[in-house]
């Protein structure tokens, strides 16, 4: 008798940020307990199923780090297959609007600016590299 196949999981979809000031760009660390515990991201969360995702990405980077946001274009758009968990990843371009309070540790491990030789692939989720490539290049003034 051959084995029920198990049902596929759900698309996970997510909006990160990329926010670049001074030749530096804004990264998070994953809290201990979550998903790729301990990586450095780009900050943002998953989309809500009635979320538009630039809304998303302005109520996670609210609550995560404590500051308000002006959400641009594009960056890079990733698939990637985590084991039981495939996500979508939408890396916008964004902004601290003026009079944001300064990024805050509230809801992950930390908070950090990087510049370009921070950025080394092995320290973010694998889903990551593509969208570092471009930023390296951003931050390098390409
Ligand atoms: N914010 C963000 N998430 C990323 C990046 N790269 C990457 O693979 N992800 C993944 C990690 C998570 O699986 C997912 C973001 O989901 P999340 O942080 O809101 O939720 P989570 O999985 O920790 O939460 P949960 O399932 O335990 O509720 O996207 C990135 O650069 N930024």
């Amino acid at each position: 008798m051959s084995a029920t196949p198990e049902p596929s999981p759900p698309l996970v979809l997510v909006a990160a940020a990329v926010i670049i000031e001074r030749g530096r760009v804004l990264l998070t660390q994953r809290k201990a307990g979550a998903h790729l515990e301990g990586a450095w991201e780009f900050p943002g969360g998953k989309v809500e199923a009635d979320e538009d995702p630039r809304d998303a990405l302005i109520r996670e980077l609210r609550e995560e780090i404590g500051v308000e946001a002006q959400v641009g274009d594009i960056v890079e758009v990733t698939y990637h297959r985590y084991p039981k968990k495939p996500v979508l990843l939408l890396f916008y371009a964004a902004a601290l609007a003026e009079g944001s309070p300064a990024p805050a540790a509230l809801d992950v491990a930390a908070v950090r600016w990087a510049e370009a030789a921070d950025l080394r692939d092995e320290l973010f989720p694998p889903a990551d590299v593509a969208v570092l490539a471009k930023v390296r290049a951003r931050l390098a003034g390409a």
